[in-house]
Formats: structure tokens, sequence, C-alpha cells
């Protein structure tokens, strides 16, 4: 099947739009991508709605302005979708399916509860494609933490590496970090690992006016704070046995007189690095080989981070595109790939990826007029 992927991640920076051709097997041949970026008033707006969400206690709830948000947040996909098909001569008869993730504006593992906000009829009717959507709640009812749902995809992606040292591990570092583990057997462990670029954005838009740390040259011009950093780390979440998935709320930045600009970007890109090293400590191996994707790792400092902690193990560490992937468009690719699961009725998470208590498919489909 021919799919399209919509991403709009935690980052809140645009609308990621991937094509795939696959089974939702082993068969994946990647298409062309297309980042939409918001304009800073929609991402306040979105901010805005994250807030309204604290209120939501059962997961239809839309409270405050997050009806028309939801609306404005799927039209402005369905533009997206028009925008990437006529930019490749494609019209909606070419595409079997989207899948579309919306956007996460609450996520409390702990009460079974998540909200990606996102009409998936209204864009099945807007775009006149089928749409595959909500794929985060079947797992939950299946006692899973709703997330992470890449590593079905990183597992497909896993089978075309030739020449990598194992484990290996995908890391993706949004606005949240999460990584996948795929041994040589092919067996897989995911969780979320921590902060990823969400604390750090805040940090330099508060401190410098700017949405993000271009490169990490910010944080390569500070220091260490060694005691922020450790507030960090020693979060629970990296000890806990059973939570395996962050909301973006459960790490905040620090106060404003905690640090500089710089030492603050400085600490938070290591404490972005360190967390992926604490989180892989419940992993049964240490990685050989870490591949990353996501916006940071356009970040040097962090990636520099990570390659001295990864090297303590003799492990290496790659951007996406130095194993032969794209790193900008892995996630969005991925929600293609869910969506071909989703409607052939194959497991989207596993014991393993979410802690669900078996295999589970997932997704509501919306078939277009
Ligand atoms: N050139 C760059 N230098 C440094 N950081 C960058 C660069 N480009 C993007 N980023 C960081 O990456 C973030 C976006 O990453 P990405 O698109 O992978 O996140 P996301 O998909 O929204 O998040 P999640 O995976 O948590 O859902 C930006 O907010 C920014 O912090
Ligand atoms: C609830 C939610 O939207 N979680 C996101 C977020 O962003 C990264 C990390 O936290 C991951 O768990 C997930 O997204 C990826 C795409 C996933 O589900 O695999």
């Amino acid at each position: 099947m021919r799919a399209i992927g919509l991403m709009s991640g935690t980052s809140m920076d645009g609308i990621d739009v991937a094509m795939l051709t696959t089974d939702g097997e082993t068969l994946v041949e990647r298409g062309p991508f297309l980042s939409v970026p918001y304009e800073p008033a929609f991402r306040d707006k979105l901010k805005k709605g994250l807030a309204d969400a604290q209120a939501i206690t059962e997961r239809s709830q839309r409270p405050a302005s997050l009806a028309a948000l939801e609306r404005e947040l799927t039209l402005r996909h369905a533009e997206a979708v028009k925008v990437f098909l006529e930019a490749h001569g494609l019209g909606p008869g070419d595409i079997d399916v989207i899948g579309f993730h919306g956007q996460t504006v609450m996520h409390r593992p702990d009460q079974a509860l998540t909200v990606q906000i996102g009409d998936g009829a209204l864009l099945a009717r807007e775009t006149g494609i089928d749409v595959v959507y909500d794929m985060r709640a079947n797992d939950m009812i299946h006692g899973g933490q709703g997330a992470p749902l890449v590593p079905a995809y990183h597992a497909a992606l896993a089978a075309s590496l030739e020449a990598a040292a194992w484990p290996v591990c995908f890391v993706n570092i949004g606005g949240i970090s999460n990584l996948t583990y795929i041994d040589a057997e092919g067996r897989i462990l995911a969780f979320d690992s921590g902060p990823g670029n969400a604390l750090i954005d805040q940090w330099v838009e508060v401190n410098a006016g700017v949405p993000f740390d271009q490169g990490g040259v910010i944080a390569s011009e500070g220091s260490m704070l060694v005691p922020l950093a450790e507030r960090y780390l020693d979060h629970p979440f990296f000890t806990a046995d059973q939570r395996r998935s962050l909301d973006r709320n459960d790490f905040r930045p620090p106060a404003l007189d905690e640090a500089g600009l710089h030492d603050g970007a400085r600490t938070l890109a290591y404490v972005t690095a360190a967390a992926i090293q604490r989180s892989a400590g419940h992993l049964p191996h240490p990685p050989q080989t870490y591949i990353v994707g996501g916006g940071g790792r356009l970040n040097r400092t962090i990636m520099a981070d990570l390659a001295d902690i990864a090297a303590r193990h003799g492990a290496t560490v790659l951007k996406a595109e130095e194993a032969g992937f794209d790193g900008d468009a892995m996630e969005a690719e991925a929600w293609a790939y869910l969506a071909v699961r989703s409607l052939k009725r194959l497991p989207l998470t596993f014991p393993g990826t979410t802690g669900v208590s078996r295999p589970v498919s997932g997704g509501l489909l919306c078939r277009a007029p």
C-alpha cells in the first residue's frame, strides 16, 4: 500500500508529512518528505491548548478552546497533504491511507489517559483519502502506556541494517526522547528515555527569544552546572520499573535564577544525552550502535555528549542519515507504516515497547466519503 504519515510532535514546530510504500511488515520503500512549520502565533495556540487540556478527565472532552483548535489543526494537516500531493504530481486516488497522529495535548499513562487532538473524519473528508487516527488508545485499554509507538517501525528499518554492531539502539530526540533497543536476534525493547529538546527550547525562548538552540551553539558557549544536571537526572522516572512514557510537562525548565542563558543550555544539552544513557541502564546489554533521529541530532552539543557517553561502552553514535535513514522523516514515516498495520489488524505495540499486556493493534479508520 501507499501511505502518507502525518506527525505533529511534542516540539510543536510543525507538521511532518512522509510517504511510504509498505506491506506493514518487512517491505518498506521510503518516499518523499515535507515539513510544514507552524508560525509562532499557531504554536502559541497549541501551547494554550496544552494548558486547557489539563482540565480533561475523560478523553473525548474538549474544554475551552480545544474544539476550535482541533478543527484548525486538522485543516492545517489537510492543507499540508494537498501541498505534498501537488508537489509530487499525485492525487488522492494514488494514496491508500493516511496515518494521522494529531497533537498530543496531554498524556497521563498512570491514569490510562492520553489525548491527541485531530479529527480523522474531517481529514478524510478534506483530503478524500482514508484516515487511520487515534492509534494510542487501544494500547492503553490493554494496559500499555500508549507510547512509544515508533518501535514497530524501527524494527522494520533494522532489518535493512547490514554492517551495524548489535545491539542497535534507535534514539529519537524530539521534544521528549525515546529509544528502541534491538538485538541481533531481533528482540525489541523500547521506552521514552527522558527530556529531549523541549526543555532546551523553553529555556532559550525565555532567555534569548529564539525558538531553539540552533546547532547547539548557545550550549557550546556555556559551562555545565553539575548540581542542576543531577537534579534532573535524579528524577524518579529514571529508576521507575513501570513508567515507560513521558508527558511534555513531566520535566520543567530551570527557574530563571538557576542559570544564565549559556550555562542553562549547556546543562540541559548534557541532561538530554545523559538521560538517554541513564534510561539505557534498563536494557539487558549496552547498545553498541546508536542511530539518532529527531531534531536533537542537529544539536552538536547533545551529540558530542552522547558520543562521549557511548564511547565508555565502546559504542558508536550515528546520525540517522549515516545509517541510511532520514532523521527528520522517521516519525512521520512510522505513522504511515502503523496505519497500514492498523488496516491489516497487525499489532502496533508489544509488551516490550509500551508494557501492553499482549501485542495489540489499534487506530480508528475513517473512510473517505
Ligand atoms: N538545527 C537544529 N539545531 C538544534 N536543534 C534543532 C535543530 N533543528 C531542530 N532542532 C530541535 O529539534 C526540535 C524538533 O524536533 P522533532 O521535530 O524531532 O520533534 P517532535 O517530532 O516535535 O517531537 P517528539 O518526537 O517528541 O514528538 C526543535 O524544537 C529543536 O529543539
Ligand atoms: C504521548 C506522546 O505523544 N508521546 C510522544 C512523545 O514524543 C516522543 C515520545 O514522547 C514518544 O513517546 C511519543 O512519540 C513517538 C513518536 C512515539 O510514540 O513513538
